[in-house]
């Protein structure tokens, strides 16, 4: 397929993504000036609104971090307020005294938070669940403790300091002559809060970039499924430390701001409640949406900083005066609250009202190219060395769980451009080969190779990157996004696209995009979803459901497709289309192993099938040839009439 025209300014505008990430800047650079101009005027009854203000852009942008970590991903930290931290006290311990430049000094705590977050998602990535959350609760909790405790960063605290001769305030930075003042004085413009609004928006609008790129997209499939992400060819251990290590560049990003504004730094104000604000932030905006954070950050922080909840706590007040619950725990309410009646948070639930309109309009689609052009393009496969015609081979192959034989010597082969069926009762181990050859397990022995290179031992990212796709036995989709969002997972750009490229968002970018969109659009054509791109997938009928994970499955170019009982669940109506799309696959020169009970589609498509019981390879043949063993008939055959009489 020849790569598409430059789309013209336009035609992007037209396309609507130029134009939402416009707006995006626009809204952006409005709150910036709004911002900004009080500050500069060096009024001194604005200075408190500044600081304000400040907070909340450091709050938001450390709050985006995490939302990419959490929101996205699904990895619950506790400990983002510790990045803050960090990235706050390493920059203004470098450059008090004048140890470093105040430039070089940031540079340096961003690289430091960075290669500290890496490292300990390199520790702990191995993880699951609760226990990564309770690794960064236990991060945030020691760095409360050092910040309190150590002597040393008393120096930074703003007042002279006997122990460590410190001098109180962080020397402002000074850039081409001009010193950038922070909004502590009536009569000074605060300069530097232009800085940090210019840099602020720069990194809102590279972390919007990402969580709306394929990298983004990554971040959503570990966070529903790592065994679907890691089959969408992404790595996902690799990803999940270089979410970590964005994540954190962004709180200690935040914790520079915040170090700027106040040119100096207690302990108080980086204590557990930091994190918890963070966190607040992203549930009360809406986690996994672009905008939530940044909308949660200001609402948090406005209610922590201004009176607004002053009148519920003298409320509350009249209730005992003994005892009241303060902000801190007022905002605790909240949470509750929003977790209650608002889980999606306020974005989140804005999208799904919006969603839910009547008559809204459906995106327009893209224009689809042809079908046929997709598939040919899906399933184009490079020239067979050699003349062989082997495509995949398992050879001897076992596998045990603990007792349980699995798989026991087994053998399949697949030839370029065929059907295969796999067979047996059920528990004879056919997804466990399937599983085995994507690499989701280990093999005990015996070799798989694909295109005559061995696989087994490499991870399953790979061996999917290498040209291996499959759909589930239980279909597993993203169901809460779109047809067209499901099938744009499984191009190759997911797993593939670098962070910088994703956060840059380079002209190519653009034009990959709407590659994308038509191709997927022309793959649902394909799988009979052509009027369903906009669709929810959750509330697609199953069968169409069956059939968008094989659109998602083909959009990684794939040369072997494994369908894991593709017909369970289907109609005849809907089987006997699943057959016809096989043969359409198989006549553009893809080939395909199907996991399959429903044997009028193994006789329908297959080239070859082999039977499996308790692991072992039972027969192989033609369909005809193995339906006519009578050892099938009495392991197989035999079993489903009974249940069937
Ligand atoms: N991760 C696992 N841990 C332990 N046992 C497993 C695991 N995966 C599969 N098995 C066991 O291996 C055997 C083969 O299972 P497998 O799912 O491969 O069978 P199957 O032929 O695909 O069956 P079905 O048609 O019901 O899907 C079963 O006894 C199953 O319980």
């Amino acid at each position: 397929m020849s790569p598409n025209p430059a789309p013209s300014l336009l035609d992007r505008l037209r396309r609507g993504e130029a134009a939402r990430d416009l707006g995006f800047l626009v809204v952006l650079l409005a709150a910036a000036a709004w911002i900004a101009v009080p500050a500069l005027s060096g009024d001194g009854t604005t200075l408190a609104g500044t600081q304000t203000a400040a907070v909340v852009v450091a709050v938001a942008v450390a709050a985006a971090g995490l939302n990419l970590l959490s929101g996205h991903a699904r990895l619950i930290s506790l400990g983002q307020g510790a990045f803050f931290a960090i990235g706050a006290y390493v920059s203004a311990y470098l450059s008090v005294d004048s140890a470093l430049h105040p430039l070089v000094a940031i540079v340096v705590a961003l690289v430091v938070t960075a290669a500290f977050g890496g490292l300990l998602a390199l520790c702990t990535m191995r993880l699951r669940g609760p226990a990564f959350a309770m690794v960064t609760l236990v991060v945030a909790i020691l760095t409360e403790r050092v910040l309190a405790e150590w002597a040393p960063l008393g120096r930074l605290s703003g007042y002279p300091n006997t122990l460590d001769h410190g001098s109180g305030l962080m020397p402002p930075i000074e850039i081409f002559g001009t010193s950038l003042e922070p909004p502590l004085f009536a009569g000074t413009e605060a300069t530097v809060v232009v800085a940090i609004l210019v840099v602020a928006v720069v990194a809102l609008v590279g972390y919007r970039n990402v969580a709306r790129s394929p990298w983004g997209r990554s971040l959503h499939a570990i966070g529903t499924s790592e065994h679907l992400a890691a089959h969408l060819g992404v790595n996902v251990f690799g990803r999940k430390v270089a979410v970590m290590a964005l994540a954190s560049t962004y709180g200690a990003l935040g914790g520079v701001f915040y170090a700027q504004v106040f040119a100096h730094l207690q302990p108080e104000s980086f204590t557990m409640l930091l994190s918890i604000t963070m966190i607040l932030a992203v549930i009360l905006g809406g986690a996994g949406t672009v905008a939530g954070p940044l909308v949660g950050a200001v609402i948090i922080v406005l209610l922590q900083r201004t009176d607004v909840l002053t009148p519920l706590v003298d409320l509350q007040r009249q209730v005992s005066d003994t005892w009241y619950l303060s902000t801190p725990g007022l905002i605790g309410v909240l949470l509750v609250l929003t977790l209650a009646f608002l889980p999606q948070g306020i974005v989140g639930g804005l999208g799904e009202l919006a969603h839910r309109l009547p008559g809204r309009a459906a995106p327009a689609a893209a224009p689809a190219a042809a079908p046929q052009a997709a598939a040919a393009s899906a399933t184009a496969s490079s020239p067979a060395p050699d003349g062989d015609d082997v495509l995949l081979a398992v050879r001897g192959v076992s596998k045990s769980f603990g007792g349980i034989k699995a798989v026991q010597a087994a053998e399949l082969v697949v030839r370029r451009g065929t059907i295969h069926a796999v067979i047996g009762p059920n528990g004879a181990g056919k997804t466990t080969v399937a599983n085995l050859v994507t690499g989701v397990y280990g093999i005990d022995s015996g070799e798989i190779t694909f295109d005559g290179r061995r696989i087994d031992g490499r991870r399953t990212h790979a061996i999917v990157r290498a040209g291996v796709a499959r759909t589930f036995q239980t279909p597993l989709l993203f169901t809460h996004a779109s047809a067209t969002e499901n099938v744009l997972a499984g191009f190759p750009d997911t797993g593939r696209l670098p962070l910088v490229r994703a956060w840059l968002k380079d002209p190519g970018q653009y034009r990959r995009t709407r590659e994308l969109q038509d191709r997927a659009a022309a793959l649902l054509e394909l799988v009979g979803l052509g009027g369903d791109g906009h669709v929810e997938a959750g509330s697609l009928p199953y069968g169409k459901q069956r059939a968008l994970e094989i659109a998602r499955a083909l959009a990684s170019d794939p040369r072997l497709l494994i369908l894991d009982e593709p017909a369970a669940g289907l109609n005849t109506a809907e089987t006997a289309e699943l057959g016809r799309l096989m043969l359409t696959l198989r006549a553009q020169g893809l080939a395909m192993v199907v996991v399959e009970h429903h044997m009028d589609l193994v006789t329908q498509v297959s080239d070859e099938v082999t039977c499996m019981e308790s692991g072992a390879v039972l027969a192989h043949g033609t369909a005809a040839e193995v339906l006519a063993e009578p050892a099938v008939v009495e392991a197989y055959l035999g079993v489903e009439m009974e249940e069937t009489a």
